[in-house]
């Protein structure tokens, strides 16, 4: 079980995650998020990341530009998409910077699945969060979640990770339904949008791991985030 605390905007989150075993640590880079954050502080808390701690930049249908920018600015080891990416421009993206792509696939009914091997074929893994509702300002991180049995007993070629209304209380229960083996969390661990609390990740990660049988911190790209 691997669990990534995104939205990360400080190094005592950093610490909080990293002491409660976390795996993954996202920074969002989109300026209307409540956890957007500048380059220059990205590159302060970026520091407090140990080897081993998967560090993941969050963005939304970014330019090359933007993207040039974020990557020589900050070591990283994945991206996340989080926006309305096509699988060309998700290989095309891969490719530009030879790191790990994530690729987020909102999700709401069945259908929305259906374009997962498409992704599944460029991506290094699918995050599979709720579809936004049609009212959000934010593709993402809305604390929304969807039916989990839609998951259950499917497979995918690539490892993928569960997101989308997450909390303590409930994760175990998303584990369990799902079969995820990784999971992502944003405003389940908050206090106020963009405030993440240390008692909360503990709490979440500790429920994950619980749930998922524990297991090692570390990256999923050795392929053992893929679904069994
Ligand atoms: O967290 C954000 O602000 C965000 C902004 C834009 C796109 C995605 C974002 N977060 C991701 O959304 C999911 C679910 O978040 P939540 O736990 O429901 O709040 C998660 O993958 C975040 O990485």
């Amino acid at each position: 079980m691997r669990v990534k605390i995104c939205g990360l905007r400080s190094r005592a989150e950093v610490r909080a995650a990293v002491t409660a075993g976390a795996s993954y640590g996202g920074l969002v880079f989109f300026p209307r998020s409540p956890r957007h954050l500048p380059l220059g502080d990205a590159r302060w808390i970026v520091q407090a990341m140990p080897d081993g701690f998967t560090r993941v930049a969050l963005t939304v249908n970014a330019s090359n530009e933007n993207l040039d920018r974020i990557v020589e600015t900050i070591p990283l080891d994945m991206l996340q998409l989080h926006g309305a990416e096509t699988p060309e421009r998700v290989a095309e993206i891969r490719a530009r910077y030879g790191l790990p792509v994530m690729k987020a696939i909102g999700v709401a009914e069945e259908q929305d699945l259906a374009v997962l091997p498409d992704y599944a074929r460029v991506a290094d893994q699918i995050l599979i969060d709720a579809r936004a509702p049609k009212d959000a300002a934010l593709p993402g991180g809305n604390g929304v979640s969807f039916d989990w049995r839609l998951l259950s007993g499917r497979r995918w070629s690539v490892p993928w990770m569960l997101a989308g209304g997450l909390t303590p209380s409930n994760v175990a229960e998303a584990i369990l339904t799902t079969g995820a083996s990784q999971v992502d969390v944003s405003s389940g661990v908050e206090i106020a949008p963009g405030y993440k609390d240390p008692r909360l990740i503990a709490a979440f990660t500790a429920a994950a791991l619980a749930a998922g049988g524990g297991g090692p911190r570390g990256s999923a790209l050795d392929g053992s985030g893929v679904a069994v």
